[in-house]
């Protein structure tokens, strides 16, 4: 009997959900089924008894991908998918690393760095090698060390061929050593070191190229070359890699994807048969009708066409605006009719090419009352106050861990200063400690109380929580640390005491959710909660189950789908983007950007762009995207906003500046207000200085002057 999960497929689908166990290519268009195709298959394979879930390997783009594809087959099958190994290269990587944590020499409660922590790890590096870093900018340091690691190549392996090169690699191997004096390991070592230990273990191999018989790989197209090589270790010689992927949406060339993997996965794997797709499932015939026109525009394509069943709907809406903010409170009034006719707010996605572009939407849903979520903006795991709390507990999991001490040891202040923390650094270099060993070794001066007090406050941590849920930990923790006291005792940081709770409430659901067989590698529970802070910010965010407007960028938006898109800031410079203008490559980067965008929405869509807009504190005068001339004009309708407000006014943030102004501090030297917040003693402003960066400041301490 045929179950019912094979019976809604057409033929092509059909045929390659069934395809017998040989490596596949699907290469079809957006929303033409192949992550259905993919999903559908897995379940196909385990309901026929080809496989049971054990066997199977399946590479998702992002974890939300991953969350719902195990869900999907839940819902076919009558199978507990915990266990099954689902997930992006990088959760797949870790898997693998903490169940061979030993093999892989690593500690077992390693923990992983974010870009951020491993900023910090490389400025800690480059000051105690005392290396220049004006000469070697720690974020060069930071981009060298990951390109070499996402080639697969270590320090040794790198070529240096003028004197700049060989101290990045020098610095390189120092921060190796580093990490695995610490413990700890960055994103791209993940991928790294699995594929270095698979290689280096021939039985490891030989026992999961025997255990994943059949490979799954979602997005293919925006593999990079290395993830390629990882796959084909697992591989071996016999497993069957079904790929699917479209040429059209290849959108991370910038960041090493190699759409050649295609051809060479065709060779590498002796792929008898490439599967088309060329019905479109998702979007009604004025979207794709607009998708499949704009990306005709590109050259040397590998040749797909789209066509619909459904009728062609609404017109797809074009408004010109006259300022960022006016376009902003055109998505508000749209955003409000649309939610009036009763469609969800979730349902509803609000994209942009660069994240700076989401602050003006924000402020405008803010002010309106509308509930909204940001994917990949600022994110909840990577706030100042939540990193404190999180390096507090990653103490408590693993106190050798040095990023997470130097963050916390003078936080709240206890009167440790830089001198003790210089001392301490010198002391462990010497002996070859940890921090934290070298903490613990020193007596009690009259100068450094601070430090056996910090000591003892972890060693306390560590034992009262011993039997605590993974919440009361937490809560326990940002009790005894000082961390609620000190966000307390600061009115205008109320937002941080909330997001400090909110950590706990976020314990407390992972907890609720976790469960320890699908996960019987993780040593505990914290150190799988800090495991997740890591992997999955940015794709966690606002108050859970409310339903919210989805704000991302559009690369975020890869692989989902929404009834309604607003696609915003449709300008020369901006999307496309200013550095892909003069080069044809780029270009063409942009324009799949751009089908990708517009292949996300169902039955709206709607393109914005403003001829003057704010950004990193700059005005740009903007003309349309050609992209809007790409797409044939009877597709589009021109909108108006119904009841304009007042023109906007510059925000005021009081004493006299107001946001646009140009203002000068005697640290950061000169920049532009962008944004403010708070009033009276409160107020705070957001400056884009021209050489420091964004940064907010306390307009009663900042001694800003007008420029
Ligand atoms: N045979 C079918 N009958 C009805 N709906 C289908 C069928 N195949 C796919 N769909 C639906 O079409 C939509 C798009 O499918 P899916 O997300 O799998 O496409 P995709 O090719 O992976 O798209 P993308 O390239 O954007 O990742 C989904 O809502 C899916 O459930
Ligand atoms: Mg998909």
């Amino acid at each position: 009997m045929t179950p019912a999960f094979l019976t809604h497929l057409n033929p092509e689908q059909f045929a390659a959900v069934t395809l017998p166990r040989e490596s596949a290519l699907i290469l079809a268009g957006a929303g033409s089924g192949k992550t259905r195709v993919l999903t559908t298959r897995i379940a196909w394979l385990i309901q026929t008894g080809q496989a049971s879930p054990a066997h199977v390997l399946a590479v998702t783009f992002t974890n939300k991908a991953a969350k719902e594809m195990l869900t999907r087959i839940a819902a076919m099958l009558p199978i507990n998918t915990r266990g099954m190994w689902v997930g992006t290269f990088h959760g797949l990587a870790n898997r693998l690393l903490r169940a061979h944590h030993r093999e892989a020499g690593l500690p077992q409660l390693f923990q992983i760095l974010d870009a951020q922590d491993q900023l910090a790890a490389i400025k800690r590096l480059l000051k105690a090698q005392q290396v220049d870093d004006e000469k070697y900018p720690p974020k060069q340091v930071q981009y060298f060390i990951n390109d070499a690691k996402e080639q697969g190549l270590r320090a040794t392996q790198v070529e240096a061929l003028d004197e700049a090169s060989r101290v990045y690699r020098e610095l390189y191997q120092a921060y190796e050593q580093q990490c695995q004096r610490e413990g700890v390991v960055d994103f791209a070592e993940l991928l790294l070191l699995s594929y270095e230990l698979l290689t280096r273990n021939e039985p490891l191999r030989a026992h999961y190229q025997a255990r994943f018989r059949y490979i799954l790989v979602d997005e293919f197209q925006d593999t990079s070359r290395f993830q390629y090589e990882w796959l084909r270790l697992f591989a071996g010689q016999d497993n069957a890699v079904f790929a699917v992927g479209d040429d059209d949406q290849s959108i991370y060339a910038f960041r090493g994807a190699h759409a050649g993997n295609m051809q060479d996965f065709l060779r590498d794997f002796r792929v008898r048969r490439i599967i088309k797709l060329e019905q479109n499932y998702r979007s009604q015939g004025n979207i794709l009708d607009a998708a499949n026109a704009l990306i005709a525009h590109n050259a040397g394509r590998l040749g797909k066409n789209l066509w619909t069943a459904q009728q062609p709907g609404a017109p797809i809406r074009v408004f010109a605006a006259s300022t960022d903010q006016e376009e902003a409170q055109f998505v508000v009034e749209q955003v409000r009719a649309l939610r009036d006719e009763g469609l969800p707010l979730a349902e509803i996605a609000l994209l942009y090419r660069s994240n700076a572009q989401s602050r003006v939407l924000e402020h405008a849903l803010f002010s309106a009352g509308l509930p909204y979520r940001v994917y990949g903006g600022l994110r909840f795991f990577e706030r100042q106050e939540v990193k404190h709390a999180l390096a507090y507990l990653r103490l408590m999991a693993n106190p050798e861990d040095d990023n997470a001490l130097l963050r916390v040891i003078n936080f709240p202040a206890r009167g440790i200063g830089a001198r003790t923390i210089e001392q301490i650094q010198a002391a462990a270099r010497m002996q070859g400690l940890s921090l934290w060993a070298a903490a613990c070794r020193r007596g009690g001066t009259d100068s450094a109380r601070g430090v056996p007090a910090f000591v003892l406050l972890i060693e306390a941590l560590r034992r009262e929580t011993a039997g605590m849920s993974l919440a009361e930990k937490v809560e326990h923790m940002l009790h005894a640390s000082g961390l609620l006291a000190h966000y307390h005792a600061r009115r205008s940081e109320a937002d941080r005491v909330e997001n400090l709770e909110e950590l706990i409430h976020a314990a407390a659901a992972f907890e609720a959710e976790f469960d320890g067989e699908s996960e019987p590698d993780m040593p505990d529970l914290l150190t799988a909660f800090l495991t997740h802070a890591a992997l999955e910010a940015g794709e966690h965010q606002a108050a859970a189950g409310q339903d919210a407007l989805q704000l991302m960028t559009v690369h975020a938006a890869k692989g989902l789908e929404f009834d309604a898109v607003f696609i915003t800031g449709l300008e020369e410079g901006l999307f496309p983007h200013e550095n892909s203008l003069f080069e044809h490559a780029g270009l063409e980067e942009e324009r799949r950007l751009m089908y990708v965008a517009i292949t996300r929405a169902r039955r709206l869509l709607y393109l914005s762009h403003a001829e003057t807009r704010m950004l990193h504190g700059q005005l740009r005068y903007g003309l349309p995207s050609r992209f809007l001339d790409e797409i044939p004009r009877h597709l589009l309708q021109p909108v108006g906003v119904a009841t304009l407000p007042p023109a906007p006014v510059a925000p005021v943030a009081g004493r006299g500046f107001r946001v646009g102004q140009s203002v000068v501090h005697a640290k950061f030297g000169v920049g532009v207000i962008v944004d403010c917040e708070g009033r009276g003693a409160d107020a705070r402003v957001q400056v884009n200085f021209r050489e420091a960066g964004l940064k907010w400041l306390a307009l009663e301490y900042a001694k800003l002057s007008p420029a």
